[in-house]
């Protein structure tokens, strides 16, 4: 039978980091993200500035049609911007849910010299709207550090030296600001899909609930919110760095029926540069000493993803293709060819 689960386990932070209850905490880290692929990490430090974000929420998402349309993700080839209602895609059917998307600030602006999809990293797009700036920035160094210290404790969970992953670590992390409307009953937030930015999510939601995750019996879980912790996740870029073992997990949210639903995911970003050879190479040496069953191991090859798939240059290219069919009309516009490209390529 496969080993399953029926609860997102909860991993704490600070236990994590004290000397006293280290390994106990490492292992409950370890069959989180061998088995589950879903957590909660809680005491991170950062509750203060997440309750800050989710109070100015509402206003921002507030602010006038115009205003959320003046740095509408068109604008945008590195996809960072204001999504609005209905433009989203997610497993073919569209997402009820707008956002804004922002990025690590400060990175090298793309020339033509420079490969197609390294324009993913690109400037953001701050709404108008006081110390939305200061706030997007803030919250991304802030969660950024943390996820820097996570990716090392993961490292150490699974018996590999604590800076295993630091050179898989991209340059441009992403944030968003999500609104979920309330909607029909079982209606689409978003779809289910697998992160595919980078190494880690780490999502705060507000307290609707809504959020599930897949389990290998093909079950949706409920991940309830609990306050001040960050729901962490696997990503693609991560799965595909240790050769499949540790799955990115498939999650959905059902969207709210009788009040409105924020939520704030940030995805650690990877390296986009590494090619599936490249990734070979370096993924062997860290899979063999991943101390996992030969039964886990063959997990490797059961999930598809453009991380691993042979249709994609490199990262930066598989990530690209995802970004390009969730807003169709942004990849329209600024890679009309590669559109139609992925857009008929089926995922083997
Ligand atoms: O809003 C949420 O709780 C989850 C959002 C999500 O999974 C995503 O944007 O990738
Ligand atoms: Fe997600």
């Amino acid at each position: 039978m496969t080993e399953t689960f029926s609860s997102v386990p909860i991993v704490d932070f600070a236990r994590l980091n004290d000397p006293v209850t280290k390994d106990e905490e490492l292992s409950n880290l370890r069959k989180a993200i061998f088995v589950v692929g879903f957590l909660y990490l809680t005491n991170t430090g950062l509750e203060n500035l997440i309750r800050h974000t989710h109070e100015k929420l509402p206003e921002l998402f507030a602010l006038s049609t115009e205003a959320k349309e003046k740095c509408n993700m068109i604008n945008s080839p590195s996809f960072l911007g204001y999504t609005r209602l209905g433009a989203e895609t997610t497993a073919a059917k569209t997402d009820l849910r707008e956002q804004f998307d922002f990025g690590t600030p400060g990175m090298k602006p793309w020339t033509e010299q420079d490969p197609f999809w390294q324009r993913l990293e690109g400037p953001n797009q701050y709404p108008d709207y006081p110390g939305a700036q200061d706030l997007v920035d803030e919250y991304i160094a802030k969660t950024d550090n943390l996820a820097q210290a996570f990716v090392r404790l993961v490292a150490e969970c699974l018996s590999l030296p604590r800076e295993t992953f630091d050179s898989f670590k991209g340059n441009m992390s992403r944030l968003k600001f999500v609104k979920y409307p309330s909607a029909a009953q079982n209606s689409q937030g978003v779809g289910p899909h697998k992160d595919s930015a980078g190494l880690f999510t780490f999502l705060s939601q507000d307290n609707t609930g809504g959020l599930q995750v897949l389990n290998k019996n093909g079950e949706w879980i409920d991940v309830p919110p609990i306050e001040g912790s960050l729901v962490v996740n696997i990503q693609q870029g991560f799965e595909a760095i240790t050769g499949g073992i540790c799955a990115a997990t498939t999650h959905r949210v059902i969207a709210p029926t009788s009040r409105t639903r924020y939520s704030i995911p940030f995805f650690q970003g990877v390296r986009l540069d590494l090619t599936l050879d490249q990734l070979k190479e370096s993924a062997a040496h860290i899979v063999e000493r991943i101390p996992a069953s030969d039964d886990k191991k063959k997990r490797a090859v059961d999930v598809p993803s453009e991380f691993l798939s042979p249709l994609y240059s490199c990262f930066g290219e598989a990530h690209l293709r995802n970004r390009i069919l969730s807003h169709p009309d942004v990849g329209q516009r600024w890679y009309s060819e590669l559109y139609t490209k992925y857009s008929q390529q089926v995922l083997k």
